[in-house]
């Protein structure tokens, strides 16, 4: 299995604080993977240290197996939008096009770019800062995927957009990596939104992967169980209870599940959906994470 990303130990340090810690992961070549996780994480931190903007403090991070500080043939093959899809505003999206051209002189489809904007309607002739944040946003992906990259990173793309727009966009992405067989690693918080287009999840809390894997399989892997209220002892066919609430008789609980074996009949199952798997992951690191950074015991 190629692999687009490849993490290992990987750690990055402002001062004295770990943004990113101890980072091992991978992302298939192939894949349209979801970065997540709360404000601070470390998200950013990440795709830095992947295009290479910043240099890593411990361990390493691997682009189709190249350093992405090795020089310009690595960066090359790697798209990056940055947060808020900054673009030239003063440019119109015909100038960007023909701008973009001039930095990649070795390989630039400036025709799949104007393709893609005329299809969406927008202005080749207004300036870029004139544009609606969607529409920018729009710009911002058509450049990127211009290059022709093998990997696109893009930084909370979709989170100034309206719910329509974020839509479009996500479907925009998904139709042109189709085509073209690029690997993305996208980070958001919007996981309704990444549900449907993301086939790959990396969950990060507090500057560590709490979570990753193929979405498919971390579904399937998962479970709500609804039931009598439940005590401390352990549950036929649960490997682990990730997230617990209970009532006076009843409780909740989203438990990986033992693939060999069935669930105690006792308990009714449900399907978990992307969002519960990654909100029950994050409530339940969240104690410890935030005993840590008090100094008290969880
Ligand atoms: N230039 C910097 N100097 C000092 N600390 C920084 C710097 N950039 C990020 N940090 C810290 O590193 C940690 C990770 O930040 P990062 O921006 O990677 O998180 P994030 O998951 O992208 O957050 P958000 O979702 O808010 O964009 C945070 O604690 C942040 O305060």
């Amino acid at each position: 299995m190629e692999l687009a990303v490849e993490t290992r130990a990987l750690g990055k340090r402002y001062g004295r604080s770990w943004a990113l810690r101890d980072c091992a992961l991978e992302v298939p070549a192939g894949r349209i993977a979801a970065l997540v996780g709360p404000n601070g994480a470390g998200k950013t931190t990440l795709l830095h240290l992947a295009v290479g903007l910043l240099r890593p403090d411990a361990g390493e991070v691997r682009v189709f197996g190249r350093d992405p500080r090795d020089g310009p043939s690595v960066l090359a093959d790697i798209g990056f939008v940055a947060q808020d899809t900054p673009v030239y505003r003063d440019f119109t999206a015909a100038e960007l096009i023909t701008m973009g051209g001039k930095l990649n002189r070795r390989r630039w489809d400036a025709a799949l770019a104007r393709d893609r904007l005329a299809a969406l309607g927008i202005p080749p002739d207004k300036p870029a800062g004139k544009l609606s944040g969607g529409q920018r946003a729009q710009v911002a992906l058509a450049l990127a995927l211009a290059k022709r990259p093998r990997l696109l990173l893009l930084d909370e793309p979709i989170a100034s957009l309206d719910p329509l727009a974020r839509r479009e966009f996500m479907q925009a992405l998904m139709g042109a990596v189709a085509e073209s067989e690029t690997t993305v690693l996208l980070s958001s918080h919007l996981l309704a939104d990444l549900e449907r287009s993301c086939d790959y999840l990396i969950v990060l809390q507090a500057s560590r992967v709490q979570l990753t894997g193929a979405v498919d399989e971390l579904v399937d892997a998962h479970r709500t169980l609804v039931g009598p209220r439940a005590g401390s002892e352990s549950i036929t066919g649960v490997a682990e209870v990730v997230r617990a609430s209970h009532t006076e008789r009843q409780s909740t609980l989203l438990v990986r599940r033992d693939p060999a074996v069935p669930i105690d009949p006792l308990w009714t199952e449900h399907e978990v959906t992307l969002e519960d798997l990654v909100l029950a992951h994050l409530a339940a690191a969240e104690p410890r994470v935030t005993a840590a950074a008090w100094g008290v015991p969880a």
